[in-house]
């Protein structure tokens, strides 16, 4: 099964993935973040500005080459995996395994979007995202005017072209979260839902 929650920057992607793996048994994350090119290849626009919030700015063929690699193997990538996780979680039973997916851009990219079990977008106001933005460090650092300059105008555009690509995917819907609830309420919601499609594709296993 995959999971995965998506996608504004600073919405609480990692935070929820993060609860989820250490509930979820057989449980493995994959971020997209661990994907961006190098700072040398990023492009700038005429005002100076990195364009890391584009699709092109990250190695969508090495992620989607991970996925397949533990698609096609479980066992083997999660015992990997297992080696840098925390040891609670992972008990290698390949019965159900649950890729947890995780990043700003991933419902804008068909191949991945085509093979999810279930699809949830973290929503928050400009204001907090813009706040909680300010907090992070990246590397290299946001320089100022970035999130005004760049990254809230490229999350309207990136999101209208996912919402057109999503609705022509005949995938599972995807479930928008209120990224302002509380983590602890955000990780139950998601919870019951990921416990409820394990019972429907353990059901379809017996
Ligand atoms: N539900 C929440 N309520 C309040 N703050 C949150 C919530 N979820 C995450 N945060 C905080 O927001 C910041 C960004 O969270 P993070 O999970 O790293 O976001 P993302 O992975 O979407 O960029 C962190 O400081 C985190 O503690
Ligand atoms: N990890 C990196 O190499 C890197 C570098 C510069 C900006 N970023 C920012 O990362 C954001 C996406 O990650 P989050 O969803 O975790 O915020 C993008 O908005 C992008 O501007 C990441």
């Amino acid at each position: 099964m995959h999971c995965f929650p998506a996608r504004m920057t600073n919405g609480g992607k990692s935070t929820l993935s993060n609860s989820l793996h250490q509930k979820i048994p057989n449980s493995c994350i994959i971020a997209q973040d661990s994907y961006f090119k190098d700072d040398s290849v990023v492009p700038v626009d005429n005002n100076g500005l990195k364009q890391y919030d584009m699709i092109d700015a990250l190695h969508m063929d090495m992620m989607m080459s991970d996925i397949n690699s533990l698609r096609r193997d479980p066992e083997s990538f999660l015992r990997q995996q297992c080696q840098k996780l925390e040891p609670t979680t992972m008990t290698v039973n390949t019965e159900v395994i649950v890729l947890i997916v995780e990043g700003f851009l991933i419902f804008n990219y068909r191949p991945l979007n085509e093979i999810f079990d279930r699809r949830y977008f973290l929503e928050i106001p400009y204001d907090v995202c813009k706040r909680r933005r300010s907090l992070r460090m990246y590397t290299p650092p946001d320089p100022p005017g970035y999130f005004d300059g760049h990254v809230w105008p490229m999350y309207l555009k990136n999101r209208q072209e996912m919402e057109s690509m999503v609705s022509d995917i005949g995938t599972c819907p995807v479930l928008f979260l209120d990224g302002l609830e509380p983590k602890e309420q955000l990780l139950a919601k998601v919870f019951k839902d990921v416990c409820e499609e394990l019972e429907r594709l353990r059901g379809k296993l017996q």
